[in-house]
């Protein structure tokens, strides 16, 4: 009698929002901050294996499944199959492995790039990894109805105007987005739905390679259920092949990076170490139509991934030429925090963590009015190519004020982590005022004991006690980072002919600063335009606002305005957002002989390692809210 065993395979990432550095970020020289969102895209795999594969047919192929059950006619079906080598084969390898979409799935429901390509290259890596036969015999042990996946986004991943019947012109309230189900279906098909710009498919690539990966044993989690760092680097490099294969181009991949790694300051990889494996491009699922000749020798052409996926490739740190092929010193725009979690030579590539200091959060609005974000990005691009001088002295302006915003923010969590009961008082303090009184608080305050401000914000040398003053004056140099990073995208815009913050996007984001308490500043995301802006606010302990009530002041603002907008709230926070009250970085205070800067080290040191809980996350199916629902009613 034979016995299966139901395995199933979890996993989560998250969306993003790249608050600074949109355009710049295409360049290795310059660093984007990026924020990874509590908004997720799930995906989990299912299927019944049997101990061996003695009452299983020796077929060579198996069934993949891919569904997507917010969205109409979204099944993809595969046979994953290996296909031994002919004699005239010139490889000394067995055969190959190639993924086929079945002809009644393509006719259904077409096909999609993103997750055709992702299930080809994750096939091809795990038989690199475990080897041909081992992966066969996986493959053979699993059930006729193979492996079945499901993917689910959030809501907030896509508009859900539609979904609640909205009349065009109206925007849905904070209270009609949380009384939705999770995962609602969009009454539409994929290709139609109306994105938010979370980045939907870098989120879906990255869980789908991870999920896929995973489930056919490619990489084992450890025994406290998390990945170690190198098998997350390695899931992010085979999601950076994967996703710039369906995109047709090599994009900066800050969203992929997002997806691992969370909120981060991303520093792009030279677009070279792909170009191998992408030159094949769709050349990697089967096209059918060739004879079994044609189809051995371009399969034997191919080049092993994993030399090229390796983590410890180091092709994938950042590269120090600029895209423009001028040598670049990338150390005149690093940061601090970059400064401070470096890793060595013989190290996986990651990027420095970047997290919004306790007490502050992000909050999203999508603007029904669209823009088009290739047009804006081709238009900028050309600009830097006509007016290389200009734009060199403007990118580092902005550059300049990101690398400010991101030492800042690493500044307030020192100063957390250091004495985290003087941060929240002062957090609480400032959230009740606008953030334009601040400076006169800080006039107020008794100056600092021993030494003056230092506005370059280097945390080696600023004054990290922990009194009301530095944590307000730290307050202060987030508020004028955001101010003169929205004024160097302005001019961008203006220079490149092109509305990157537009006057009545920019004009809000201004109001908002200037009239509600506790607003810290905003910009617009990525790479600009009519469709999105973001706020950092502070949350006070004592008095905390719900979103609903920010809402309500930010609807306030724009009703008062000429050209008063259809302003839709996101319900996405940032990843792993942190009330001020919570305990410092390190439980508290640090040991005896470890100074601030030295315990926050030591501590995202420690956040290198998998088990942290922001970016790819392994989930467990019944943990998470509605997706078993959404497993269920697909199968
Ligand atoms: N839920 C989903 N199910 C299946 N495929 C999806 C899903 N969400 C996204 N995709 C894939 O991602 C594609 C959208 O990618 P595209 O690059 O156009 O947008 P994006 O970069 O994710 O947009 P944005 O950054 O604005 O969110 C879809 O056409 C589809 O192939
Ligand atoms: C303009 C650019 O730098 C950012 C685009 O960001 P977004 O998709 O608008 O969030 C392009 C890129 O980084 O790939």
């Amino acid at each position: 009698m034979s016995s299966h065993n139901l395995r199933e395979t979890t996993v989560s990432a998250p969306g993003k929002v790249l608050v600074a550095g949109g355009y710049l970020v295409l360049d290795p020289a310059y660093p984007g901050s990026v924020i990874s969102t509590s908004s997720r895209f799930y995906c989990h795999a299912r299927s019944q294996t049997s101990k061996s594969s003695s009452d299983a047919a020796k077929e060579q192929s198996c069934t993949v499944t891919v569904h997507s059950p917010q969205f109409l006619d979204a099944e993809w079906v595969y046979r994953a199959s290996f296909v031994p080598s002919t004699a005239s084969a010139q490889d000394q390898s067995k055969g190959h492995w190639v993924l086929e979409q079945t002809a009644e799935s393509r006719a259904k429901a077409g096909r999609n790039p993103f997750v055709s390509l992702a299930l080809a290259y994750t096939l091809r890596l795990a038989a690199e990894v475990k080897g041909d036969d081992e992966l066969l015999s996986l493959l053979q042990r699993t059930r006729s109805e193979g492996i079945r996946i499901t993917v689910a986004a959030d809501n907030d991943f896509y508009s859900q105007r539609e979904t609640l019947n909205l009349a065009p012109g109206t925007a849905p309230t904070v209270d009609q987005l949380q009384q939705l189900p999770p995962f609602s279906p969009q009454k539409c098909r994929i290709g139609d739905v109306h994105k938010t710009g979370l980045g939907s498919s870098a989120a879906m690539t990255t869980s789908l390679v991870a999920c896929f990966l995973l489930h056919l044993q490619a990489v084992i989690p450890t025994d406290s259920g998390s990945l170690e760092t190198e098998d997350l680097a390695l899931i992010h490099n085979l999601a950076q092949l994967a996703h710039c294969a369906a995109q047709g181009k090599v994009g900066s991949g800050f969203d992929v990076s997002a997806a691992i790694w969370g909120s981060q300051l991303y520093r792009r990889f030279g677009p070279k170490v792909l170009q191998a494996c992408l030159d094949e491009g769709e050349k990697v699922l089967a096209e059918g139509e060739e004879s079994t000749e044609q189809r051995d020798a371009r399969l034997s052409a191919r080049t092993q991934l994993l030399p090229v996926l390796d983590p410890y490739n180091p092709l994938w740190k950042a590269s120090p030429l600029s895209s423009s092929g001028a040598p670049e010193d990338t150390s005149a725009h690093s940061t601090a925090t970059e400064g401070l979690v470096a890793s060595g030579q013989d190290q996986v590539a990651r990027p420095a963590p970047l997290q919004l200091p306790p007490g502050l959060d992000l909050l999203l609005a999508d603007v029904d009015a669209g823009s088009n974000t290739p047009s804006l990005v081709s238009k900028v691009l050309s600009w830097r190519k006509e007016k290389p001088e200009w734009a060199n002295q403007l990118y580092n302006v902005i550059a300049a004020s990101n690398q400010n915003l991101a030492d800042s923010l690493l500044r307030l969590r020192i100063l957390h982590a250091s004495d985290a009961s003087t941060y929240e008082e002062q957090i609480n303090a400032a959230a009740k005022q606008l953030s334009s009184e601040w400076d006169a608080t800080l006039k107020q305050l008794p100056p600092a004991a021993d030494q003056s401000h230092d506005d370059e914000a280097d945390a080696s040398t600023v004054d990290l006690s922990v009194t009301p003053r530095t944590v307000l004056q730290a307050l202060s140099d987030v508020r004028n980072s955001l101010r003169s990073i929205r004024a160097g995208m302005r001019e961008l815009g203006n220079r490149a002919g092109v509305p990157i913050e537009p006057p009545e996007i920019g004009a809000l984001i201004k109001k908002i600063s200037d009239e509600i308490p506790g607003v810290v500043g905003g910009s617009i995301p990525g790479a600009g335009g009519f469709d999105a802006f973001y706020i950092i606010h502070l949350e006070s302990t004592d008095s905390p606002r719900s979103l609903a009530q920010i809402w309500h002041q930010i609807h306030s603002v724009n009703e008062k305005d000429e050209s008063k907008l259809t302003l839709g709230p996101l319900l996405s926070r940032a990843d792993g957002a942190k009330s001020a009250s919570d305990e410092g970085e390190d439980g508290g205070r640090g040991e005896e002989d470890a100074g601030p800067v030295a315990m926050l080290l030591k501590k995202l040191k420690a956040s290198e390692h998998a088990g942290h809980d922001f970016g790819l996350r392994l989930e467990k199916v019944d943990e998470v809210k509605g997706l078993k629902n959404a497993i269920d009613t697909s199968v």
